[in-house]
């Protein structure tokens, strides 16, 4: 039986949407275009890892205080090299380093702005389960010169692009410019990603919830009693719901976009040093923010709308429940102690 024809490419598919935005100038579309070839560089060296040298650390420790695995750097270094020679950007921004990364003043500069987790789910490299990369795209607030930190510093409302590659059995691109959540799916023979998963809606209730339980004492009681909650079974209510927790955000998050359910990391008192969790607002939370509300879904730190934060640094650390609109509307209630 011969497989799905394959069709619609990236380019084609943003073309598409190109033609719905009257002020598009196909500078976007060149700059995915990067994206994309540095997301395939970097699945190449994750494809064959165990062969090549890229287990491991690189001995460097980086802004949150965090072991720097190899391929962690390696995804950072394919992403700046390749994205500063897009000439479509103004600055970068990455997780994996402190400051504002500047684009070259030898390469022309463009209106975009590119934020990024070069390597989600670092501590799944080596034990082959699914890891990511995850973006965000903004446009510049002003015309020419340097970059300054408040033209990065906004909020996620502001994005014009979001979204992830997943490494994993396959490997997919999901993305959203405001016009619904597109998934893509790499053909390995012809090295090119092709539409798979067109307007991606997430269903509005599930049954799955994936929160790291070791940390339960240190979490907050409306947390621990909405966790409790989940697991106590009412088949009317469709519960005790299923725990499902790869430890990759992108992964945990792509599974519950497509089956519904809820992704929690909240605050905890286990690290002093990290007191509002462990995820990054500007390179993890606002961009799956995005993806979520526009597959239908919601995003919040347990009160706030995530992509209403006005972020104070780039490294800002945020509580995230992002999934299903009535799951993280239900843990919402728990969370402000209004539920049962
Ligand atoms: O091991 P923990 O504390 O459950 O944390 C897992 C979380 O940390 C992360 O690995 C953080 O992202 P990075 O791998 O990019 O640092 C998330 O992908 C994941 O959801
Ligand atoms: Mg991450
Ligand atoms: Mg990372």
């Amino acid at each position: 039986m011969q497989g799905k024809k394959v069709g619609v490419t990236v380019t084609e598919h943003l073309l598409r949407q190109q033609r719905l935005t009257p002020q598009a100038t196909g500078a976007f579309t060149l700059l995915f275009n990067e994206l994309v070839v540095a997301a395939k560089l970097i699945n190449r060296e994750l494809n064959k890892a165990g062969l090549n040298d890229i287990y491991g650390f690189t001995g460097d420790i980086n802004v949150y205080g965090e072991q720097v695995q190899k391929l962690d750097d390696y995804a950072h270094r394919v992403l700046v090299r390749r994205l500063s020679q897009s000439e479509q950007l103004c600055a970068m921004a990455s997780e994996e380093d402190a400051d504002i990364i500047e684009i070259p003043s030898t390469v022309p500069h463009g209106p975009y702005i590119l934020l990024m987790d070069p390597l989600d789910g670092s501590s799944n490299i080596d034990v082959n389960v699914s890891v990511g990369t995850i973006f965000s795209i903004r446009r510049r607030l002003h015309e020419g010169g340097p970059v300054t930190l408040e033209e990065v510093l906004r909020k996620g409302t502001e994005q014009v692009a979001a979204g992830y590659f997943i490494y994993g059995s396959s490997t997919m691109l999901v993305y959203t410019t405001g016009q619904g959540v597109h998934g893509f799916t790499l053909h390995p023979a012809l090295g090119e990603f092709f539409l798979s998963h067109e307007n991606i809606r997430m269903p509005k209730r599930g049954k799955i919830f994936s929160i790291n339980e070791g940390n339960y004492n240190y979490w907050d009681e409306g947390v621990r009693r909405y966790v409790d909650y989940l697991k106590t079974p009412d088949v009317s209510k469709g519960r005790p719901y299923t725990s499902r927790y790869i430890g990759s955000l992108v992964s945990d998050f792509h599974r519950n976009l497509l089956k519904g359910g809820i992704f929690m990391y909240p605050a905890d008192r286990k690290d002093p040093k990290k007191p509002s969790g462990k995820l990054r607002l500007m390179f993890e939370a606002a961009p799956m923010a995005m993806v979520a509300e526009q597959a239908g879904g919601a995003a919040t730190d347990g009160v706030r709308r995530i992509l209403d934060i006005e972020p104070q640094t780039l490294h800002d650390r945020v509580p995230l429940f992002v999934g299903s609109q009535e799951d993280v509307d239900e843990a919402g209630r728990f969370l402000r102690g209004e539920a049962p």
